[in-house]
């Protein structure tokens, strides 16, 4: 089960966002999307998960266009992490992971014992067996992430796409979570994941020892092993600060932007601009 966009150019309508853009994901693989406010990432994310037309290029999943397939099919094979919200009215925390089960039960079916078990051992896996049943609506943001990871872990597809998934976390939670991603894809046999994720923070792309597609305005600027790819050079250029590239006592690279408000330049990016 492969994911690949080729040469896409992403948008709403008119309005193109991003062109040239192209990206391969398989299950094992952690590709990271980095770069500034408003560069196109979550366009990008919604093209290739079929729910925004490619305005050029194309996205084939498991070897057919993803345009020819249907939302059960592409359910079944990608699962979509949201940035976790509260929803308006109260489930319990095991109701939100049994939604994941949706795509594998047609339109009138109802979750078994089959998929309770599936959906008490994907929360059990990420080690909040004891929130099932926790009005999910009061659970911590880093607590609802995990809950929606779960819930794209029981849709049983090869790839998950999460946006953002450690923001609004804490500092543990955010290293709590990415533990969990790199668990996701380094298991073996059918159960390992391709992950594809986008985050504002370069050291995670370095902990989890990603591919890494770095973008500016829509294009990509570099593309490769996090190692290759988040240089200093590459990393100032597309955030437009100074930045530093060092390696730790224990051998992994950390990014340190400069807090030099004489080097740093006004902001430039579209979402900040705009704002
Ligand atoms: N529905 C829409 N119609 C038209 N333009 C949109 C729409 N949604 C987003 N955009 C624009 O597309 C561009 C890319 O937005 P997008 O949300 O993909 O960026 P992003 O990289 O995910 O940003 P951030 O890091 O801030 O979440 C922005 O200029 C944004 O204003």
């Amino acid at each position: 089960m492969m994911l690949e966009a080729r040469d896409l150019s992403i948008g709403y309508g008119t309005t193109v966002v991003g062109t040239r853009l192209s990206l391969v994901a398989r299950p094992g693989d952690v590709v990271c999307l980095l770069g500034p406010n408003g560069c196109g990432k979550t366009t990008l994310f919604r093209t290739i998960l079929g729910l925004l037309p490619a305005l050029a290029g194309s996205v084939m999943l498991g070897g057919k266009p993803i345009a020819q397939q249907r939302r059960a099919e592409i359910a079944r094979r990608i699962a979509y992490v949201p940035q976790a919200h509260a929803p308006p009215f109260p489930f319990e925390a095991l109701d939100v992971v049994l939604m994941g089960r949706t795509a594998r039960l047609g339109l009138f079916g109802q979750p078994g014992a089959r998929d309770r078990a599936a959906a008490r051992h994907a929360m059990a896996r990420l080690g909040i067996a004891d929130l099932a049943h926790r009005d999910y609506s009061r659970l911590s943001g880093g607590q609802r992430q995990l809950v929606l990871i779960a819930r794209a872990l029981v849709q049983e597809a090869a790839l998950i796409v999460m946006d953002e998934p450690t923001a609004s976390l804490d500092f543990g939670n955010r290293a709590q979570v990415l533990a969990q991603i790199a668990g996701l894809t380094r298991d073996t046999g059918a159960a390992g994941c391709g992950v594809i994720l986008s985050t504002h923070d370069p050291d995670q792309a370095f902990a989890l020892d990603a591919r890494v597609l770095l973008m500016k305005d829509g294009r990509p600027h570099a593309e490769g092993p996090a190692d290759t790819v988040l240089t200093a050079r590459n990393l100032s250029a597309v955030y437009g600060i100074p930045v530093t590239v060092e390696t730790t006592r224990g051998g992994r690279k950390v990014c340190l932007p400069s807090l030099d408000l004489q080097s740093a330049p006004t902001m430039t990016s579209d979402a900040l601009t705009m704002a």
